[in-house]
This record gives C-alpha cells, structure tokens and sequence, in this order.
C-alpha cells in the first residue's frame, strides 16, 4: 500500500491503478479506524479491483465547541489495517492540502440536511459534503462506500451525488456493531466503562421502537417510550428519536412507506447516534 499526501502524487497512483485495468472502489474515514471501516473496505475489495481509502479529520465538519482536537488520531496503526484489508493507496492530504489559502467553496445540500444533525450540529453536513465532494474529484473511484451508521450523511451524500451529477456510485454499508448491539464508532473510545454499559440502551430502544412499530403500534408512543428508556439509562440530552422516510428523511408516522428510526443522544460527554429499518 502507497500513502499519499498530495494531489499530483495520488493522481499519478490513481493512474497506475487504471492502466492495470478494473475498477477502484473508495472508502472515505476520519481514522482511529475500527471493524465498521473494515467492512466498508471489505466491501469495496468485493465490488471493485483496487481500493483507494482516505484518512483526513476534516475540520470544518466540527463546530467550535466541537472534538476536532481530541478525535483519535492513529494513522500508522490505521495504515496496517489497511493494507491488511487489501487497500491500494491511503490518501492522506494534510489540512493545508485539502483547504489551501483562498479556499472559497463550499456545498450545501438543502432538505435532508436541514434537521436532526443539520440542526444538531448546525454547519456540519456543509462540511461533510464540501469534503466528500472534493475527495471525490480527487480519487475518482468508480464507486465509494459509506456506513448506514451515519445514515443521514449517506442520504446527504447520495443526493449530492446526484445533483452534481458525479459519475459515481454510492455504495451503502449495513451498520455493524458490537455482541451487545452498540454500533461501532471510533468515538466509542470516549466512553468510561460505566458510559459504556449504559450506551447499549441506544440499540435497545430502537429495536423495542421498531418492534412496537412494526406490530402495529402507535408511533409517537414507541418513539416517546424510546427516549423514556434512553433518559433512564443516562442519556442527556436526547437530540432526538424520529422515525423518518427511509430515502428523503422527510418526518412520517405510519410506515405505508420504507421509514427508518434514527436517534442522537449525549451519554457523559459523547454522543452517539443510530439508525434502524422498520418495516
Ligand atoms: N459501525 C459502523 N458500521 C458501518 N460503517 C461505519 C460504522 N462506523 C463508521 N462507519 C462508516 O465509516 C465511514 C467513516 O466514518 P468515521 O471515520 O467518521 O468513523 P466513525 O466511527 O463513524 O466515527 P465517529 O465516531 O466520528 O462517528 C463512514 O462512512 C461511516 O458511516
Ligand atoms: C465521510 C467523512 C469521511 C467526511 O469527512 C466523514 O464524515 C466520516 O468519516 O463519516
Ligand atoms: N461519522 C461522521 C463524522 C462526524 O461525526 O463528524
């Protein structure tokens, strides 16, 4: 595996890989990487030739009183990961690379990123998108792949992709989580052994929400008996509990339609989100 760390040199990487023939999936992380980016690369290996993985903790996606400068950083541990994993080229720009001096665009995708972490973490999926759509332009992989764990990012993804017409394909990834149900998530290192038992209420009321739903049941009364069980186990405070349109996040209460169940919450000082299909 070649570890790369500015554009001409990637894009010369890139097309050593193209001239072997095949496709080249893509797998985009922040790092301190765990078996969730695995599966995602594990993927990408399946469908595609070659793999390109970029690690980059990008700063605009932190709002100031946000972990941008304690988020775990591991890269030559995540480096072995991935070259294990059978991955082709780390691209890993450093800030100055990625947002040079004059800097000035940035990407917004109206609609799905209005709420729940739109509005969380306001300035967040502007920032998320920008840096996709750049590492995108920078590797163009023929498909890139991203973890339903972060559900709603995949969804602001697949529209961004779309309407700049980028000639990919997005690939989303099933979470995965640990024997307990907790979706992996390199922020999951923040937890005290305590936090951390107490975090496995997150999944739990999901699937009793889901279960609820599912059966028939009412759904303000399965998402309010959610946040009852979170608030009990700890959490504070509950973002939110929301069942959504499965696609366009768009607010529903039946499931005539594929609806997903998605929820944020704050346990000590981490916070944690998840998703689940219901229906
Ligand atoms: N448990 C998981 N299952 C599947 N994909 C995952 C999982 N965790 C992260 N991913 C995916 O890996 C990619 C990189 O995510 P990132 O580096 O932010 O890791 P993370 O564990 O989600 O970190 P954070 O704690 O910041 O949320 C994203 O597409 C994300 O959805
Ligand atoms: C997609 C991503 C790499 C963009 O910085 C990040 O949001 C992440 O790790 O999910
Ligand atoms: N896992 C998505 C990246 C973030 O939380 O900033």
């Amino acid at each position: 595996m070649q570890t790369v760390r500015d554009i001409d040199t990637l894009r010369r990487a890139v097309a050593e890989l193209r001239a072997d023939g095949g496709t080249i999936a893509f797998v985009p992380t922040m790092g301190a990487l765990h078996a969730g980016h695995m599966a995602l690369a594990a993927e990408g290996r399946r469908r595609a030739k070659h793999l390109v993985a970029s690690i980059f903790v990008n700063p605009t996606q932190f709002a100031p009183s946000e972990d941008l400068s304690t988020y775990p950083r591991r890269e030559a541990s995540d480096a072995r990961m991935l070259e294990d994993g059978g991955c082709d080229i780390l691209w890993a720009p450093d800030v100055a690379i990625m947002y040079p001096e004059g800097h000035a665009t940035t990407v917004t995708v109206a609609g799905v990123s209005a709420d729940l972490d739109g509005a969380a973490r306001p300035g967040h999926f502007a920032g998320v998108a920008t840096v996709v759509a750049k590492l995108l332009n920078q590797v163009q992989p023929d498909i890139a792949l991203f973890g339903e764990k972060d559900y709603q990012q995949l969804a602001v993804i697949r529209r961004m992709v779309i309407d700049l017409d980028v000639p990919v394909e997005i690939v989303g990834v099933p979470t995965q989580r640990d024997a307990d149900g907790l979706a992996l998530s390199s922020r999951n290192a923040y937890l005290t052994e305590e936090e951390r038992r107490a975090a496995r209420a997150l999944p739990r009321a999901l699937g009793e929400a889901a279960g609820a739903i599912k059966a028939g049941g009412d759904v303000a009364s399965a998402l309010a008996a959610a946040r009852d069980k979170l608030a009990r186990a700890g959490f504070d405070p509950i973002d939110y509990v929301e069942l959504r349109d499965a696609e366009t996040l768009a607010p529903l209460d039946d499931v005539r339609r594929p609806a997903r169940l998605l929820a944020a919450a704050r346990i000590g000082r981490t916070r944690l989100i998840d998703n689940l299909a219901v229906g």
